[in-house]
């Protein structure tokens, strides 16, 4: 197996130094002018088995991509040169819906790229642990029995422990989802609530992720694994998460750098909606949707959500 990252940002870096564990990798930014360092993970040296590139013709040559775009950009970036990838066994690592399709990327991925054996690698991994070398175990989700396993093996490494499912949509799910609810968690502690009422976000949180998820086709047992909860879990309570930096801000009232990839901000939008269309109670997701628009205030969001009718848990 040929392995290329398409993205090089921190998490297809990260992935890229990981990998180069295994073998050569290829990996491919459209503004990667750095070859050793990449600024946004600063600290890590490349190792020499990585070849780094803007070239995007080079890096097709392997059989096996990852793609690590942002979810927002991946539908465009497919547009422009999804025909170049179709056949090739294509690994998404978004965590995200597409706003504008309400899809996530594996389904985005089918549709520009038909012939292609479609996986998606996802879990707790901070891409600053993963390029350190820090011990780290994610979810492979995979339809595939014969490219599922095949994966499995490609991409593990002795600090990279990959689990494998054929559940697709739970993977994905919950590392979409679990972003939302962290933006959610990060304004908690940002508004000063404290720490009982995160614990209250994250788990009603998770009933919103598990009963979504659960519509949507996922199985129960993969929104309590490393791709749900132990994402969930990662994403709520560390500020090394981007997600949960930009609720601590929100809360706070303070401004953020809008350059950050947030991948919960649109997803709460594309939540929201996908809610409303198949008629399903996010009332977390649906708060953090205008919270992150500006559409209300963190003390009238806190108010509406501690005011609705009570019910059964
Ligand atoms: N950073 C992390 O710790 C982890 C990130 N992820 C996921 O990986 C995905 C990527 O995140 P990061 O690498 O952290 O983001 P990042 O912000 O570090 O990098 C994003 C990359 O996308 C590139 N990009 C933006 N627009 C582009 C376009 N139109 N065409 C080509 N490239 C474009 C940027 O140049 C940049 O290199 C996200 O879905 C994130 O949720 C998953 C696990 C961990
Ligand atoms: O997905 C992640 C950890 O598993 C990274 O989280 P952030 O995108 O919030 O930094």
């Amino acid at each position: 197996m040929t392995i290329a990252i398409l993205g090089a940002g921190a998490f297809g870096t990260a992935l890229a130094v990981a990998l180069s564990a295994n073998g050569p990798v290829g990996l491919w930014g459209r503004q990667a002018s750095w070859r050793r360092e990449n600024p946004r993970l600063p600290g890590i040296t490349m190792p020499d088995n990585i070849d780094v590139t803007d070239n995007l013709t080079s890096v097709l040559t392997a059989d096996t991509i990852l793609l690590a775009l942002p979810a927002q950009i991946l539908r465009g970036f497919l547009a422009d040169h999804g025909a170049r990838l179709n056949g090739k066994t294509l690994v998404s690592t978004a965590k995200g819906i597409d706003i504008s399709t309400l899809t996530g990327p594996s389904a985005l991925i089918a549709e520009a790229c038909p012939e292609s054996c479609i996986a998606v690698l996802t879990g707790p991994s901070f891409a600053a642990d993963i390029a350190r070398g820090l011990p780290t175990a994610l979810t492979l989700a995979c339809a595939s029995g014969i490219e599922g396993p095949r994966l499995q093996h490609a991409l593990s490494t002795p600090v990279l422990r990959l689990y494998l499912t054929s559940d697709i949509a739970g993977a994905e799910l919950g590392g979409a989802l679990k972003n939302v609810i962290a933006i959610a968690a990060g304004i908690v502690i940002g508004a000063g609530l404290g720490d009982s009422a995160r614990a209250a976000i994250i788990t009603r949180g998770f009933a919103e992720m598990t009963r979504l998820a659960g519509r949507l086709g996922a199985r129960p047992e993969t929104l309590t694994g490393l791709s749900g909860l132990g994402d969930l879990t990662l994403t709520c309570t560390s500020p090394q998460s981007r997600n949960f930096r930009f609720g601590l801000s929100l809360g706070a009232g303070q401004p953020f750098d809008r350059a950050t990839t947030v991948e919960g901000a649109a997803t709460a939008g594309a939540v929201a909606a996908l809610a409303t269309r198949i008629g399903e109670d996010m009332p977390i997701a649906a708060m953090v949707a205008r919270l992150a628009e500006g559409a209300v205030s963190v003390e009238k969001a806190v108010e509406n959500l501690m005011t609705r009718p009570l019910k059964e848990e």
